[in-house]
């Protein structure tokens, strides 16, 4: 067994931060009928915000009125036209980076040199702000952590020797344990396969879209071992994930990743059924792949690997039932910027990417983005640009568009990098800002036949990032379809055709070009918007790295199967008397001493009825007053 426990840093103490007390004001004229108090400005008590923000607001103020584009510094009809002054444009501020290969053009992108001159003190304050993260600056203030992402590519940054021992430590790990398992050096114990064929990767979030979009994007057509994910509690997604790896569960590898903690162990499970702060659906996950594993005749354990940190109960239930393995994962790396971590490196070694290609990639990148040299640094470019596009306050959309199919997944990685990060109701002064940042897109050409037709000549709200990769197919494989003309030369094509039918309804756009999809380009990209967000964050003033707002959905979950667990006590009372004593809503509602939750009542039982565990007597589901319902079965333990 791969002990790595000793590499495992301990989490500090959360502190939270005190609610803050904020006045409400409303920036723009209520729409009619709507309640005011929706509606919140852009405040900021800090004097370096209030121009910039003072230019936010009276765009958002303007914009309510004359549709955009006519603030300080925006051009007021519409982008430059001109062929010649737009190659100058293009020319003058093409940014390349040249080992990487990676060209970033923000030509199509309108901000005037005033913008450019406003803007480049203020970054001088975010450039100064990453590097007090990166020398292990308490950089999440809410949750009294360091914020240390970056040392993963580049451990000599570490503030301590220690830091920089577990990380390389991890790393050497990572190689060892992935080079024996594709070797077939460790064995499943029970397969006839004599090596491990499959990936079940379980995990969600930061824990699963890092290592989804590495795959998709790097995996060589047959690797030593394919991967599958398991990302969701969708009790039919996860039958249908294990039944399509029917015989091969034998020789799958199941790697559970959770940052927090699963909160479960078979042994505590009767009294901790899920601890506080884990995330159940990958406890959900687990518990389901055991539950096959113990129906197939298989030992878990010999095929389990946990990637947590140190002490959580993931980590102390995989310690204590001698799970195959266990990597760390550390307090001072957030989920959604984990793929540089175990949690992306390992299931990529796995299936045979060059991992240290990938932190390569990522390193010379977070090398060129500590520049600071605004006009040369890609990340504090991109960053701009969504200022620039977005008002500094979210007022448009990213539209992010790869034209390569293996690149479909960045958006949806970048959905969760910049929207849990930029998507916030307070800044770090705990005035109410409700920033963020929307990200949407899939791929082109293909969305060109789905959505663009609105892009186009719809609403305009949103700014596109085209993703280009020059390079078509690998050497050699290339054939002309027509004469001059190949398959990729089309994908080019609607790619520039978009870029400029766009540009001229006034439709701003980035692009950012590499010329591979490689281990060393995917971790530059990865890299260059990692640094985005976190200087974008420090432009609009709040903390990138915590998520207070998906504690609530938690625990309004957590509510509902309370109320649940209630409900059935009351039918099956009702249900254990002789003659059985149906139903109605109000009755339950009333029996469980929540007449105000009647309408979940009625949403738990309607669920309940689909699922044959409690039966309608009289009436139907779509006329919720009329129903009478009990259960099946009496539990006439459950009464006691
Ligand atoms: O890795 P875990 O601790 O299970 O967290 C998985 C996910 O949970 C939450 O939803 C957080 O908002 C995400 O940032 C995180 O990636």
């Amino acid at each position: 067994m791969a002990s790595l426990s000793s590499l495992c840093s301990s989490s500090p103490s959360l502190k939270p931060k005190p609610a803050a007390s904020l006045p409400k004001t409303v920036l723009n004229p209520p729409f009619p009928g709507k309640p005011t108090s929706l509606s919140f400005p852009i405040r900021s008590s800090k004097p370096l915000d209030v121009a910039a923000h003072s230019v936010a607001r009276e765009i958002a103020a303007d914009s309510s009125k004359s549709g955009g584009n006519s603030v300080p510094g925006k051009p007021k009809k519409g982008l430059e036209k001109d062929p010649q002054a737009l190659w100058r444009r293009y020319v003058d501020w093409l940014y390349q980076h040249k080992d990487l290969g990676l060209y970033l053009d923000v030509s199509r992108i309108g901000f005037t040199d005033e913008f450019f001159r406003e803007m480049e003190p203020r970054f001088q304050q975010s450039f100064d702000a990453m590097e007090g993260l990166e020398k292990g600056a308490i950089a999440n203030p809410d949750e009294g952590r360091m914020v240390g992402h970056y040392w993963l590519r580049n451990s000599e940054l570490t503030p301590t020797p220690f830091l920089k021992t577990q990380i390389e430590s991890t790393l050497d790990c990572i190689c060892t344990f992935a080079d024996e398992i594709v070797s077939g050096k460790i064995k499943p114990p029970a397969s006839e396969a004599g090596r491990f064929t499959q990936i079940m990767a379980v995990g969600i979030g930061g824990s699963a879209l890092g290592p989804q979009f590495v795959a998709e994007a790097l995996a060589p057509d047959n690797p030593p071992l394919k991967i599958r994910f398991i990302d969701n509690t969708d009790p039919a997604g996860i039958d249908h994930q294990v039944a399509q790896l029917g015989s091969e569960l034998a020789s799958t590898l199941v790697i559970v990743t959770s940052k927090v903690g699963i909160g479960y162990s078979q042994i505590l499970s009767q009294s901790f059924p899920l601890q506080s702060g884990g995330t159940p659906e990958t406890r959900n996950g687990l518990l389901e792949v055991q539950k096959a594993f113990r129906e197939a005749g298989l030992d878990f354990a010999k095929q389990g690997v946990a990637i947590t940190q140190e002490n959580s109960l993931l980590d102390n239930t995989a310690r204590i039932e001698g799970w195959l393995a266990r990597f760390p994962m550390f307090d001072w790396v957030g989920g959604r910027t984990s793929v540089m971590s175990a949690v992306g490196l390992l299931p990529a070694a796995l299936q045979g990417i060059d991992i240290r290609e990938m932190l390569t990639g990522a390193a010379l990148m977070d090398e060129a983005t500590r520049s600071r040299d605004l006009r040369n640094n890609p990340a504090a470019l991109l960053a701009l640009c969504w200022y620039w596009a977005s008002d500094g306050v979210g007022s448009k959309d990213m539209v992010v568009l790869p034209y390569k199919d293996s690149l479909l997944l960045f958006s949806r990685y970048l959905q969760q990098l910049v929207m849990e990060s930029i998507g916030k109701e307070f800044d770090l002064d705990g005035n109410r800002v409700n920033q963020g940042l929307t990200v949407y897109g899939n791929k082109g050409s293909t969305d060109q036949h789905a959505y663009i037709q609105q892009l186009r000549e719809g609403v305009h709200n949103f700014f596109v990032t085209f993703i280009e990769v020059l390079r078509d197919r690998p050497p050699g494989h290339d054939w002309e379809l027509e004469p001059g003309v190949t398959c990729g030369d089309y994908l080019f094509g609607m790619l520039q055709g978009t870029r400029s039918a766009l540009y001229a309804n006034d439709r701003e756009s980035v692009s950012v070009t590499v010329q591979e999809v490689t281990p060393r380009s995917v971790g530059a990209l990865i890299a260059l918007y990692e640094r985005a967000v976190g200087l974008y964050a420090s432009l609009v003033n709040i903390n990138a790295y915590h998520q207070p707002g998906v504690e609530a959905g938690k625990k309004a979950a957590g509510e509902v199967l309370a109320l649940q667990k209630r409900v059935l006590a009351v039918l099956n009372e009702a249900s254990c008397k002789d003659p059985v004593e149906p139903l109605t809503l109000e009755e339950v509602a009333d029996r469980c001493h929540a007449p105000e939750d009647i309408e979940m009542i009625y949403k738990i039982i309607a669920h309940m009825a689909a699922n044959d565990r409690a039966l309608i007597a009289d009436g139907h589901c779509g006329s919720p007053r009329s129903i009478k319902v009990y259960l099946g079965e009496c539990n006439v333990d459950a009464l006691y």
